[in-house]
């Protein structure tokens, strides 16, 4: 496949010069911009709306057209590939997602089957539309949930404040625990895979909910399913991985072990820390705190450039929030940092 336009992203993992930091933002397809609400009214129901293939294209360019993005990630959901693999959820209107029939017992597990693409194949028509329609503009990322915080979703059922259920369950039933991840990563592998023959430019792994364990016990559950899904990512592609966790500051020297390409960090750690453990062996993303954008505009200015002059101009350094946007952030202060970032990070 032809290589984007403009791949400053995919020079930045690579750690090549660069002209400037790239940025994309996460959840930058979303409800803060009118253009997406309306595209959500055509729509209906969320599912509906990302299983739409014109639809999903359009909500996934929009970030491009408003903000000038330097790449985009394809509107979906990490819960996706769940349905088709036996769970069951829908999105609730001020809720989130909620599933049919959470994992409560052990035995629930056996009704996990794997994935199979072909069910879920409007997730790559979503990329190739996008790759035509922004006729190559920029890269294209795409996605998916990480076993730990996906195996959360399916036993808590929804999200939760502190994930009591699932985490008793992991600590009940460590083994069984153990068996839904390692069903989970094989799944992902195929699932990523997928995204990547569709025109991926390069894909993210969420782990949302891995910082709500200790260290130990992140490396005993949440790491090991991630690690398999790089491994065996990178035995068929060299197409970048990115691994984002939320709350790594206790175990980052845990994370940076997983294999990926570039590590995705949120506020809650220095920058600067993470650069001298990683750099120049891998790529860094991050790391404003997004409550900045409720901020005054110079306030956006002066954080933004501070996490810049943090890393320096080296390249190897993606500009992105710590986690992502929200639905009430105003527009003009969102595109407001992109111009920030992209003129202030000139070299
Ligand atoms: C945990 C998680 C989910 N989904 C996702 C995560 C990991 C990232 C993170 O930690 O935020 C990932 C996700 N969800 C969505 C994207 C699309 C691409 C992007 O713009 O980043 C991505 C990458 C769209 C979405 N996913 C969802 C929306 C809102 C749907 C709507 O009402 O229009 C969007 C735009 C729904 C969703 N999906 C999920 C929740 C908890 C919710 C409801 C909460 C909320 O309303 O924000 C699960």
């Amino acid at each position: 496949m032809e290589k984007p336009k403009n791949d400053l992203l995919l020079r930045a993992i690579k750690k090549e010069p660069i002209e400037r930091t790239p940025i994309w933002l996460m959840r930058q397809a979303g409800r803060y911009m009118p253009e997406y609400r309306k595209l959500r009214e055509k729509a209906g129901k969320f599912k509906n709306f990302y299983k739409n293939v014109e639809l999903a294209v359009e909500a996934s360019i929009l970030p491009y057209k408003f903000l000038g993005v330097d790449a985009t990630i394809i509107f979906s959901d990490i819960l996706t590939p769940l349905e088709p693999m036996g769970f069951n959820f829908d999105f609730k209107q001020g809720e989130g997602p909620v599933f049919e029939k959470p994992i409560e017992k052990p035995e629930d597990i056996n009704r996990l089957k794997p994935l199979d693409v072909n069910e879920v194949s409007y997730v790559g028509e979503i990329i190739k539309g996008v790759n035509e329609s922004l006729n190559r503009a920029i890269p294209t990322i795409g996605f998916c949930g990480a076993p730990f915080t996906l195996a959360a979703y399916m036993i808590e059922g929804r999200t939760s404040r502190d994930f009591k259920k699932a985490k008793t369950f992991m600590y009940n039933y460590p083994e069984e625990f153990k068996t839904l991840l390692d069903k989970l990563a094989d799944s992902l592998v195929d699932y990523l895979y997928f995204q990547i023959e569709s025109g991926a430019d390069a894909v993210q792994i969420f782990d949302s909910w891995a910082g709500y364990l200790s260290p130990d016990d992140y490396k005993e559950f949440a790491l090991p399913p991630i690690k398999k899904v790089i491994k065996k990512l990178k035995e068929k592609t060299n197409t970048p991985i990115i691994h984002f966790t939320k709350g790594v500051a206790g175990f980052l020297d845990y994370m940076i072990t997983s294999g990926a390409d570039v590590y995705s960090v949120d506020w809650m750690i220095d920058i600067k820390k993470v650069k001298e453990k990683v750099f120049p062996k891998s790529a860094v993303q991050g790391n404003l705190d997004p409550i900045v954008l409720y901020a005054e505009k110079e306030v956006i200015k002066r954080k933004a450039i501070e996490i810049l002059e943090k890393w320096g101009k080296d390249s190897g350094h993606i500009f992105n929030l710590g986690h992502g946007l929200m639905p009430d952030m105003d527009k003009e202060k969102v595109k407001y940092l992109v111009k920030i970032v992209q003129e202030g990070s000139r070299r």
